[in-house]
C-alpha cells in the first residue's frame, strides 16, 4: 500500500493509526502554522507543500506503526529535525511521550520551539546543538530523516544507544544499500521496511546491539 494523496494519508491516520479527533486537530494545526511559517523561511521543500500530510505527517507517523516491534517507552530522540519531521509530528501523535529535537541551526529550532507553545506540547525539547556536541545517554527511540547516510548517523549516534534503543530512520531508495554497506563487525538488527508514503524508499527500522560498536575515528562517514 501506498499512501499517494492528502485525503488517503487523513484516512490512513484515522483508520489506520487510530488517531482520535483532538490529535487530528493538533496535527492540522501544525500543518497550517507549517505552511504559514514557509512564507518567512525555506522550512521544506517548496515542492512538498501541496502533500504536506503525505510527504511529512505520514511519512513522520508511518514510524509508529512500520517496525517490526513495539515501541518502547521512554524518550525519543530525533536528530537534524529541521522544520520538525519526524520529531515534531510524533510529539503531536503521542504528547505522553517525551520527545527532543535536536538541530543545528538557530532559525530551525526557533520555530520548533514556537510550534511546540503554540501546540502546546509540554512533551517537546528543543536542542539548539550539533549531534556531535550532545552530551551522552540513553534514549529509548531515534529516528532521524535526510540528516546523514546511514554509517555517519550510526556513528554519531551509538552512544544515545542502549540494545533496547530501537532505530527508526527513513531514507529514499537506497535504503536496503546503505544497510548493505554497513561494515560487518558492526552488531546490529537493522532491517529495511516498506515506505508507506514512497513505494521506492524503505524506513531502516532496529537496534544497534553490544559489542562492536562504531569507533569515533569513523565519524567522519569513512570506511575503512
Ligand atoms: C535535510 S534537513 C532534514 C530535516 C528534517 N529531518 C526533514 O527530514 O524534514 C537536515 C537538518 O539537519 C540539520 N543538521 C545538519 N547537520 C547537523 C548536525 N551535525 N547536528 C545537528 N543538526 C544538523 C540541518 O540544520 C537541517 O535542519
Amino acid at each position: 500500500m501506498t499512501i499517494a494523496t492528502e485525503a488517503e494519508a487523513q484516512a490512513w491516520l484515522r483508520d489506520g493509526l487510530e488517531v482520535d479527533a483532538a490529535t487530528m486537530e493538533r496535527l492540522a494545526h501544525l500543518v497550517s502554522l507549517l505552511l504559514e511559517e514557509n512564507e518567512r523561511q525555506n522550512l521544506v521543500a517548496r515542492g512538498t507543500l501541496p502533500h504536506v500530510w503525505v510527504r511529512h505527517i505520514v511519512d513522520s507517523a508511518q514510524l509508529l506503526h512500520v517496525s517490526r516491534e513495539t515501541l518502547p517507552a521512554g524518550e525519543w530522540l530525533d536528530l537534524g529535525t529541521g522544520a520538525g519531521f519526524p520529531g515534531l509530528a510524533i510529539a503531536a501523535l503521542q504528547p505522553q511521550r517525551p520527545v527532543t529535537l535536536v538541530d543545528s541551526r538557530r532559525l530551525r529550532t526557533e520555530w520548533l520551539q514556537r510550534a511546540a507553545d503554540v501546540l502546546g506540547l509540554g512533551n517537546v525539547r528543543v536542542v539548539l546543538s550539533r549531534v556531535e556536541d550532545l552530551p551522552s545517554g540513553p534514549h529509548a527511540v531515534i529516528s532521524a530523516r535526510a540528516f546523514a547516510p546511514l554509517d555517519k548517523l550510526v556513528t554519531l549516534s551509538a552512544r544515545f544507544s542502549t540494545p533496547d534503543t530501537v532505530w527508526l530512520l527513513p531514507k529514499g531508495a537506497g535504503a536496503a544499500q546503505e544497510l548493505q554497506m554497513l561494515p560487518e563487525s558492526w552488531n546490529h538488527m537493522f532491517h529495511v521496511e516498506q515506505s508507506l508514503t514512497d513505494a521506492n524508499a524503505g524506513v531502516i527500522c532496529g537496534r544497534l546491539l553490544g559489542g562492536s560498536p562504531p569507533r569515533p575515528s569513523n565519524a567522519k562517514g569513512k570506511r575503512k
